[in-house]
């Protein structure tokens, strides 16, 4: 079970509304190795971003276990489940969620001012992760300065700062030109293959799923095989 990053058996989620249940899982099971770049493929609605909710432990499961890093995060209060996500867990969003006011690399730096770290310290994790994806020479521009793809690579190294092992990206390509699409996830395989991220991407986009290591079919809730 070591080399598993994530172990997920019999999990469900229900939402209740008044008086009906919603259940956008249902008894799911997956093992997704350290390492390992999969894609989360699925009609709308049929519970992805569910999905990812719960492998980033911003939600909880109603039933079942998941293990994610060794750690069993179906039991964790919600504080502590706070904690783990900001130590194990970088969220990659379709629209990149940048703060417009901050520059490239007062964006990234924001997940790590809780942390104790030095001013110094602070500064080369930053810098460095920035050179990472490519945006050395960016990190004074403001989000209005850049791309889109360059954009989701400013949000790419904001997830990465802390170190994650685990990425979850939800459509990362969604909003971008086939060219600026292709690079970052061109980027997303780089960051498995050499720096072993595991990583978990929902995408409508059967041309971006080809970029992963394996792609799975939510269907209704439930996962159909690999293709
Ligand atoms: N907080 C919530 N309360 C109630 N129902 C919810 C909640 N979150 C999701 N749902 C329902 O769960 C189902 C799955 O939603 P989810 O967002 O996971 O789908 P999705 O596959 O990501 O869809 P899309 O591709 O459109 O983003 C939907 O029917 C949705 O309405």
């Amino acid at each position: 079970m070591n080399d598993l990053m994530i172990y997920c058996q019999g999990v469900s989620k229900n939402y209740r509304k008044g008086k009906t249940v919603i259940t956008p899982l249902e008894k799911l099971d997956l093992e997704v190795p350290r390492g390992e770049f999969l894609a989360l493929m699925g009609p709308s609605g049929s519970g992805k971003t569910t999905l990812l909710n719960l492998l980033s432990g911003i939600d909880s499961p109603s039933e079942g276990s998941l293990v994610i890093a060794g750690v069993e995060l179906a039991g964790l209060a919600r504080r502590d489940l706070t904690k783990w996500r900001a130590k194990h867990v970088g969220y990659i969003f379709q629209l990149y969620h940048l703060v417009p006011v901050l520059s490239a690399f007062e964006n990234v730096e924001l997940p790590l001012l809780l942390s104790p770290m030095s001013r110094s310290e602070r500064r080369e994790r930053v810098t460095s992760v920035l050179d990472l994806v490519g945006l050395g020479d960016r990190m004074h521009h403001t989000p209005s300065e850049l791309s889109g793809g360059q954009e989701q690579r400013v949000a790419i190294a904001r997830a990465l700062v802390a170190d994650p092992p685990l990425l979850v990206a939800d459509e990362p390509t969604g909003d971008l030109d086939r060219e600026s699409a292709s690079h970052i996830l061109n980027l997303l395989q780089q960051l498995s293959k050499e720096h072993g991220k595991t990583i978990v991407m929902v995408t409508h986009d059967p041309r971006a799923a080809e970029s992963a290591s394996r792609t799975l079919h939510l269907e209704k809730g439930r996962l159909l095989e690999t293709v």
